[in-house]
């Protein structure tokens, strides 16, 4: 299983990321694997991107494009492995998830076929952190040593489009605990694990 943790910048993800990569889930599942591994979204951003938002300035779709399309491939590599993995990305736009799941398929640009896109895939699961923006930006306030600053928060905002049910979502509320949300994630699983798709 794929386990994409989404939402928008400052909600949790490394956080709730690193947390079941290293603590959690090689607890709670029976496999020989020592941890999920975690890939992070923000270690494929192209360096422009990175000096535009540490610019505070709002990344573009196109800005975003390279950025999504690298994602996939790495989504695709732990899929044709049939590995578990975690993968920390913002996803914030209904189009950016399509890219996610099926890369330059689901491009506007590609014509009739990106409209019959299936809207899940179902070994890829997006946990989407919500919650409000006073809280979050608190959060963005006291976080030292990153490059994307509050002040981008509105933007972040503005762009999200939550996931929907049909887009295989487990949504967790980030007023609760790490430990908590990943309890939710853990209890997930172990509902996948003992209903096995057919
Ligand atoms: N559930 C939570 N409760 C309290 N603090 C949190 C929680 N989730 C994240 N944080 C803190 O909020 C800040 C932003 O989290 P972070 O994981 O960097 O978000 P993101 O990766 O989505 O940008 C960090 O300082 C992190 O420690
Ligand atoms: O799509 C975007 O605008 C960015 O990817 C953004 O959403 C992302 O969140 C940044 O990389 C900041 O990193 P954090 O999310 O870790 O704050």
């Amino acid at each position: 299983m794929i386990y994409i943790i989404m939402g928008v910048s400052g909600c949790g993800k490394s956080a709730l990321g690193a947390f079941l990569s290293e603590k959690c889930i090689h607890v709670c599942v029976s496999t020989n694997q020592l941890g999920w591994p975690l890939h992070e979204g923000d270690s494929f951003h192209p360096q422009g991107n990175i000096e535009k938002m540490a610019r505070s300035e709002p990344l573009t779709d196109q800005d975003r494009l390279p950025w999504l399309l690298k994602l996939h491939e790495v989504i695709e590599r732990e899929r044709s492995y049939g590995s578990d993995a975690l993968v920390a990305c913002s996803a914030l736009k209904r189009l950016y998830r399509q890219i996610l799941l099926h890369g330059s398929k689901a491009f506007p640009s590609s014509g009739p076929d990106q409209d019959g896109l299936p809207a899940s895939s179902p070994d890829v699961c997006f946990l989407f952190l919500y919650g409000d923006y006073d809280l979050i930006q608190q959060r963005m306030v006291v976080r030292r040593g990153h490059y994307m600053k509050a002040d981008l928060l509105r933007s972040q905002f503005d762009v999200l489009e939550p996931p929907l049910d049909k887009e295989n979502v487990l949504s967790l509320d980030i007023r609760t605990s790490i430990t908590d949300m990943a309890m939710e994630v853990e209890k997930h699983i172990v509902s996948l694990k003992s209903s096995p798709r057919p």
